[in-house]
């Protein structure tokens, strides 16, 4: 494959706007170098936010959401064209903008009861108008292709995880906390099919809720872990929250906005009302609860696969409480670190994993993994708008 630099974006389930990473992508005997040389994230507009926020639900309608698809589409080209002007690069530099989307809907189930149901995925900003909008060829859509064979369409990050940070002498966890948190379990020199990933539960999604509540719309996330911090965990509710079955399915399992999205955390809030429980002791009880299930899921594989390294991603890796949290309940002698130390920021990690998704599927190389989809074979993930 030949040299390409490639710009990648994504924009996650917190909403919060889209990350633009601009990373050079290079094949040498069998691996892939990268070296990211732009990295930024570019807010949505409150207005934009709010109406996505209204978008993920399922009372919105066909209009609303193709007109969104065309609004996002051009959101994102413009976030391309400042990218490149912030990274001093040239238009000509940057080969091909490689696109996640934004998931508005995800429901991979199979419903026996209705023969005219399908598992579907939906992400939207259309790379039609990135590229036109652009002038950059634009991949996008990567999710439909792993669900067209089966698969759950996610989590896609571990087949990079994979790609660049499986290592000869020590098993590893990678770990991403964004809206939902989560893993991938590389045991040490493993291969393909011996890699695990799934998502634990809830990452921030329902502590930025909470947070929502709790200062009347005026805060969107907990900066810093300040409130949790200053409230009490209720061991009572915890213990109840930890009951729900997601966190005892077996993997390969995946979850989204609507079994921990806003509904519920509105559900959740009026529960611990309903119990006595003060406010802020919901922040710090629901920071709990994203800590313990992601410990719990680390645990499972820790003596199993002989993990030794743990390595996190994502805007939870700015929240100290949760991220002590999951810390004080592993072995201590687990090493605990952002991927910054391998070298990939933690705040712009999916961003370059979309990039050299698209790196791979514009070159015609398969970019699924099925072990963690559960897909019934590799394919190549990605839809071309020159
Ligand atoms: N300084 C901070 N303090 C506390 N939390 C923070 C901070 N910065 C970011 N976060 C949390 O990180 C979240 C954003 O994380 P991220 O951008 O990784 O999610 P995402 O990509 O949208 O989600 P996903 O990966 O699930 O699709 C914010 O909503 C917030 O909860
Ligand atoms: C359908 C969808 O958008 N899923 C996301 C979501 O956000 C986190 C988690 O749920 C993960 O499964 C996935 O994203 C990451 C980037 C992935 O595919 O690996």
């Amino acid at each position: 494959m030949n040299k390409m630099i490639v710009c990648g974006l994504m924009s996650g389930t917190s909403l919060d706007g889209v990350d633009v990473a601009i990373t050079q992508f290079q094949s040498k005997d069998n691996n892939i170098e990268f070296e990211n040389l732009f990295f930024q994230t570019y807010s949505f507009e409150l207005d934009l936010k709010n109406r996505l926020q209204e978008l993920v639900l399922p009372t919105a309608t066909s209009p609303e959401i193709s007109s969104m698809n065309f609004l996002l589409g051009e959101v994102f080209a413009e976030a391309v064209e400042q990218a490149i002007i912030e990274s001093e690069l040239e238009k000509d530099d940057i080969d091909l903008v490689s696109s996640h989307g934004q998931t508005i809907f995800h429901d991979v189930t199979h419903k026996q009861d209705d023969p005219l149901h399908r598992s579907n995925t939906l992400q939207i900003g259309d790379i039609s108008v990135i590229a036109e909008k652009t002038g950059i060829t634009t991949i996008g859509d990567f999710r439909t292709r792993d669900v067209a064979v089966g698969g759950q369409g996610a989590p896609l990050v571990p087949f990079a995880d994979y790609t660049l940070f499986r290592s000869h002498q020590v098993g590893r966890i990678l770990v991403n906390i964004g809206g939902i948190s989560n893993l991938t379990v590389l045991p040490r020199e493993c291969k393909k099919e011996d890699v695990k990933a799934y998502d634990s539960g809830p990452g921030n999604m329902l502590i930025d809720a909470f947070v929502y509540f709790y200062s009347n719309g005026a805060q969107n996330y907990d900066n810093n872990g300040e409130l949790a911090q200053q409230g009490e965990v209720n061991q009572e509710w915890l213990e109840q929250l930890l009951s729900h079955p997601y966190y005892q399915l077996e993997p390969p399992k995946s979850t989204g906005r609507e079994e921990f999205g806003f509904n519920q955390a509105k559900a959740l809030w009026k529960e611990a009302e309903t119990l006595g429980i003060v406010e802020i002791d919901r922040i710090a009880t629901i920071t709990a609860l994203s800590s313990h299930t992601l410990a719990q899921a680390i645990k499972q594989h820790t003596i199993k696969d002989d993990i030794k390294e743990i390595y996190i991603s994502g805007g939870g890796w700015h929240n100290p409480i949760l991220i002590e949290g999951v810390k004080t309940l592993l072995p201590n002698n687990l090493i605990f670190k952002s991927t910054n130390d391998l070298g990939i920021h933690s705040d712009a990690k999916e961003a370059i994993v979309f990039a050299l998704l698209g790196y791979l599927g514009f070159n015609k190389h398969s970019n699924n993994l099925p072990a963690a989809t559960g897909a019934n074979k590799s394919v190549i993930m990605g839809k071309i708008a020159w």
